[in-house]
């Protein structure tokens, strides 16, 4: 299941992270990259230790622990801090697959990457090419979003970034390990999520009906949750 959240940040948030990003301290993206990754990845990131990229990262968080999409359809475990990225002059990354464990910076802790993530910094109008490119079982899709949405995807998926021959591409990207490590699962809790909603809002959450079927979303959680 792809997942588009947009405006995760408003337009007025979108201008305040990219004029502190333009004076942030960049580095060449390798740095980060897997030993496969690091043949095909030519971009720049966001240096992780300046006190910049904390801020920044910090707020990333606080939007989607306050975003009920996300929260639904992700079942956050564990966040990867979020990590900034810039492309420009034919910068691209080439076909990927992210690494399943990650060390947690300044923790002790692992993270399964369940899911990938990309928060769109730039308008698509002000940049070519660009676009995040996701081999799904319905074939490849092409991702390019507003400013401030934000694409989650399996991250056991190929992808890769087209090469950006005009302007520059920022966005910001991250890594979930969910409470469920099933796509399937996941996917079906979030479909019942969604409906239980909709039959709350007709029906009203006295329905018995409505109490059942909540039921059966936390009892199934129960089953299939690992924490
Ligand atoms: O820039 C992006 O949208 C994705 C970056 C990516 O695939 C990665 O860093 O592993
Ligand atoms: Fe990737």
């Amino acid at each position: 299941m792809l997942t588009v959240i947009e405006d995760l940040l408003s337009k007025q948030e979108v201008a305040t992270f990219t004029q502190s990003l333009d004076k942030g301290q960049w580095i060449d993206g390798k740095h980060t990259a897997g030993s496969q990754a690091s043949k095909v990845k030519y971009n720049q990131q966001l240096d992780d230790s300046s006190a910049l990229a904390t801020e920044l990262r910090n707020a990333v968080i606080r939007k989607l622990s306050a975003n009920a999409l996300f929260m639904s359809s992700a079942l956050p475990n564990k966040i990867y801090p979020p990590k900034f990225n810039r492309y420009q002059g034919g910068e691209h990354y080439g076909l990927h697959v992210d690494s399943s464990v990650m060390p947690i910076p300044n923790s002790h802790q692992m993270l399964r990457t369940d899911l990938s993530a990309t928060l769109f910094l730039s308008e698509p109008s002000s940049y070519d090419g660009g676009e995040l490119s996701i081999e799904t079982q319905f074939g490849l899709q092409q991702i390019k979003l507003n400013a401030g949405s934000v694409i989650l995807y399996p991250a056991n998926s190929l992808h890769q970034v087209n090469p950006v021959t005009k302007g520059h591409r920022t966005a910001s990207f991250f890594w979930v390990e969910s409470l469920v490590r099933s796509n399937d699962q996941r996917s079906m809790l979030f479909d019942l999520d969604q409906s239980i909603q909709a039959l709350t809002v007709e029906l009203g959450g006295n329905d018995a009906e409505v109490k059942r079927l909540t039921g059966v979303y936390h009892n199934l959680m129960r089953s299939w949750a690992s924490c």
